[in-house]
């Protein structure tokens, strides 16, 4: 194991670049190399991040796969179809983590079907708690060593969490599930100007992406079959509440046909004995239900679960900051598995409150 790797950071601008850059400058392993962008290059990072006092005065480089290829890692957070022709530059020994979706699903059709045009790539997936049915193991297993890591969706993180203990175990149907989600206006970039306009933005909740069009629909229903589930039918519905970071996933399932009748008590211990070992994914006690504001500023999912009878529904809420956990903390976390640090190191899992 080496000790201190240089890290480039391209996008840094972005809300995803300047928070991978808030955690990394904490990060004791992480010494931050380029900065790069696109048109904000020759400005100061601190004219787009200034709560990041450390790396206020770094001058944002234009972005070139030379420049980028000086770094023991690239980190790469730029809009999707961006990273995929930067990445193919850069040598094959460089740590490469894509922040965006390029690199993330296995099957090429549902690339061009979500976000069109030739698919990238497929990339070791970056979700170190996602079951792995087939092995019987979970996905950090698969991470130590990798050099390049495609680091999940934000609310994929939300629902994936949330549903994975429950489809696992064979009590989920996972052709019968409805997720609606509440999220936070900086998921949505620094360049959806429109959106961030208060007189639109306050005091209002707006539906988006709705009836099947979201793009992280496929990369659920991929982590969903990874945790054991044949045939993936979800009905998906995010929804931007006037909160700058934070998700708020209530994703319900309906009870397997042919399960045993369950109570919230018993989806409870499901749950806790799946996350029991997780740094990061907590499942909350009985009758405590997460908020997004538990988790501003910490790598960490809340999650917890419960038992509609009437509606035979199993129902679990998974909050996460999409910032942290949703990105640049999820991103850190499978960085240090990468590089056999420890999982944790750099990453908080308490939140910032009130
Ligand atoms: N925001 C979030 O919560 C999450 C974001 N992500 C993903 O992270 C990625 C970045 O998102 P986000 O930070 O929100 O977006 P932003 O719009 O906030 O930032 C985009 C960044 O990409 C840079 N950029 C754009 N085009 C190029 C280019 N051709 N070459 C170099 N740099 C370029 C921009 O530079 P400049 O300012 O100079 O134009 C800016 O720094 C996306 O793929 C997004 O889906 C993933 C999970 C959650
Ligand atoms: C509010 C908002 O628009 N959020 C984004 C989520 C961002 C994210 O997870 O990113 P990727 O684009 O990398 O998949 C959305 O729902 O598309």
């Amino acid at each position: 194991m080496r000790m201190s790797y240089s890290v480039a950071v391209t996008g840094a601008s972005g809300y995803a670049g300047g928070e991978f850059l808030r955690l990394a400058a904490a990060h004791p392993e992480l010494t931050i190399g380029a900065l790069t962008a696109n048109s904000s290059a020759g400005t100061k990072l601190g004219d787009h991040h200034p709560h990041i006092r450390s790396l206020a005065d770094r001058v944002i480089e234009p972005t070139t796969p030379q420049r980028l290829a000086e770094h023991d890692i690239v980190v790469l957070a730029l809009p999707h179809g961006t990273s995929g022709p930067i990445a193919d530059q850069l040598p094959a020994d460089t740590i490469v983590v894509d922040l965006g979706a390029d690199h993330r699903l296995e099957r090429a059709g549902d690339w061009q079907e979500y976000y069109g045009g030739d698919h990238p790539g497929t990339w070791p997936y970056g979700m170190p708690e996602l079951i792995r049915a087939a092995t019987a193991s979970k996905q950090r297993e698969s991470l130590t060593g990798v050099r390049r890591i495609a680091v999940p969706g934000c609310n994929v993180t939300a629902v994936s969490l949330g549903l994975q203990p429950g489809i696992a175990t064979g009590i989920a149907d996972p052709t019968d599930i409805v997720a609606v989600l509440a999220v936070g206006y900086s998921g949505a970039g620094k360049a959806a100007k429109p959106n961030l306009m208060a007189a639109e933005a306050l005091g209002s909740a707006a539906p988006y992406a709705v009836g099947g069009t979201h793009r992280h629909i496929p990369e659920i229903a991929q982590n969903l079959r990874a945790a054991g589930a044949a045939e993936v039918s979800l009905s998906f519905t995010p929804v931007l509440v006037p909160m700058s970071r934070g998700i708020l996933a209530t994703s319900t399932a309906k009870l397997a046909p042919g399960a045993d009748p369950v109570t919230t008590a018993q989806l409870h211990a499901i749950w806790s004995a799946a996350y029991q070992d997780e740094p990061f994914v907590q499942v909350l006690p009985p009758g405590q239900w997460p908020t997004t504001a538990m988790t501003l500023g910490a790598n960490t999912a809340l999650t917890q679960v419960a038992f509609d009878q009437r509606a035979q529904r199993i129902v679990t809420v998974t909050a996460i900051d999409n910032l942290v956990k949703g990105t640049a903390g999820g991103a850190i976390q499978s960085l240090n598995v990468a590089l056999g640090l420890p999982e944790t190191l750099g990453l908080m899992t308490d939140g910032v409150a009130p």
